[in-house]
Formats: C-alpha cells, structure tokens, sequence
C-alpha cells in the first residue's frame, strides 16, 4: 500500500491551469511518476501535480509531474499555487523554492491571491532547449506542420525557461487545431526530451495571446512557463517589448523579461478548489 494512501492534498488551480499539491513535509515519501498518473486516471483529475517538500538551500523543494505521469523541471502556474500555500501558513511574503531547474523566489503580489514568481533566466542554445540536432539560431527553428510548400505552422522559436518550449507565430490563435497539431509536435524526433507546443499571436507591443498544448498534459486553460518563454520569444524576435501581457484561455499573466539580469518575472493569481485525502484504492489500482 502506498504511504500516500489517506494523504491529504489540496486542489488549486492558476488560471485554470489544474494543480493538485500534496504537501510532504510530514515525511511521506514523494509519489512516483505511475502513482501520479493512477491518481489522475482515477478522476481526481489534474494537469500538474507539485509536492512541498524540506529543503537544506531554500524555503521548500517541489518535485513536478505531468498527469502523464513524467516528472518535470519547471511549472509557473504551479509554483505560484504552492507559494501563496506557503506564505498563507507563515505569514511571510517572500519565499525560496527549489526545484529541479534551480532555486526561484516568489513574492507575494499587490493585489490579494497574486503570486510574482522570478523563474530565472531563459535559455536559448540548441543542446539547452533540447534539440536533437545543432540550430545555431533558435529564434526560428525548422521544423513544419502541413504540405512542404504550403506549411500550415513553420519556424517556431525554441526556448528553455527551466522546460522546453516551442513556439508558432500565427495570425489567429484559433485558426489552426492545436489539439490535433500539439501531440504530432510535442513528440516530433526534433524534440529529444518533447516539447511544450504554444501558438502565439502579437497582438500590440505589450500583448500576446497565446494557447499551449503541454508536454505530458495536452491543452490547458493556462500555462505559466509557455507565457514565459512567448514573452521572451517575442522580445527577442523584436516583436514585442521585453514587458508584456500574455493572454491564456484561462486569463492574463504578467510577464516582465528585467535586463538587469535577465531574469523572467511572471505575476499571476492563484486559486484553492478544495482539500481531500488520496483514496486508498487509487494505489492499488482498484479505484474507478
Ligand atoms: N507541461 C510542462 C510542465 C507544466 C507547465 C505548466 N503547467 C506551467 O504552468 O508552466 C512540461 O512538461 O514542461
């Protein structure tokens, strides 16, 4: 029997983007990738599921794992949600956790149930995004979706922002079928360790909308680490300003890519659904 079995969780979400958090600091073990993924096929359904855990270098640690059941290195709408956790039980309002891309600092916003979450530097090099093969620039990458002299998606921006993201420039979000598209492309060979496939649409200097098909996930109503690498991607194809409002199905995120240090800055809110203890039977397969 799993010792996650009656454990408590609780059930968030930022901007829809669906996160379940079980809390690990009580010494139960972290789930593995199959009891994550049972978890969600049992109904209690998530696109992420984040533990909080001790850390000796930061406030907390979190492992991330898709409802697939892969663990990944970096979700934005999810840290915000165990952050604002964090900060609710010990009344501080800024905070270190680390995860398996690097240390981040969350900060609590301005306005109530909103997170800042500093997710650290992009990066853009072939072998860090990953690729499979060397692209010396990354801002368009070749790769296509369609006929060969009629592509309906080409020459998306790669950009690593603790997870690997593609991103297509198109006119109108809801003109191509990203649901029938995200899985060709999340998979494609080109992608080693797959993709987070996003569409992308200027529209002003300081707006971006957006819609993501996730790695390990599918179609979310939001996703905080494709708004971060769109933003940046943008900024850096001089489409948009290095500041900018990205617009998800599920809502905005802010997103300010500093000079300084070039460091992402994303600010969002945050949403608790309800708590519950894991079913027992989910672990042993029997649950429904
Ligand atoms: N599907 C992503 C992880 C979650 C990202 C998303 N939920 C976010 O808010 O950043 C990946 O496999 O890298």
């Amino acid at each position: 029997m799993s010792a996650l079995a009656n454990h408590a969780f609780v059930k968030m979400n930022g901007l829809g983007n669906e996160i379940l958090v079980v809390d690990l600091r009580d010494g139960a073990p972290a789930p593995t990738g199959p009891e994550a993924k049972a978890i969600h096929d049992s109904g209690l359904t998530f696109d992420q599921l984040m533990t909080i855990e001790p850390a000796r270098d930061a406030d907390i640690a979190t492992r991330i794992f898709n409802n697939d059941g892969s663990e990944v290195s970096a979700c934005g709408n999810g840290t915000r949600c165990i952050a604002w956790l964090v900060m609710q039980e010990t009344g501080t309002s800024k905070m270190t956790i680390r995860t398996r891309a690097g240390i981040l600092t969350a900060a609590a916003g301005s306005a109530p149930k909103t997170i800042t979450v500093d997710m650290g530097a992009p990066k853009f090099g072939w072998q860090d995004i990953p690729l499979a093969e060397e692209f010396r620039d990354t801002r368009a990458i070749e790769l296509q979706i369609g006929p060969i002299d009629a592509p309906v998606l080409h020459s998306p921006s790669a950009v690593n922002v603790g997870n690997p993201h593609a991103i297509f420039w198109v006119d109108d979000v809801n003109a191509h079928d990203l649901g029938r598209f995200g899985p060709l492309l999340e998979n494609h060979p080109i992608f080693p360790e797959r993709a987070n496939i996003s569409l992308a649409q200027v529209t002003a200097p300081d707006a971006i909308t957006l819609k993501v098909w996730e790695r390990g996930a599918g179609l979310t109503l939001a996703c905080g680490t494709a708004a971060c690498a769109a933003a940046v991607a943008a900024a850096r194809t001089k489409r948009t300003g290095r500041s900018v409002n990205v617009t998800l199905p599920g809502g905005p995120l802010h997103i300010h890519w500093r000079e300084s240090d070039d460091h992402i800055l994303m600010t969002g809110p945050v949403e608790t659904e309800f708590e519950g203890t894991f079913d027992p039977a989910v672990f042993s397969g029997s649950a429904a």
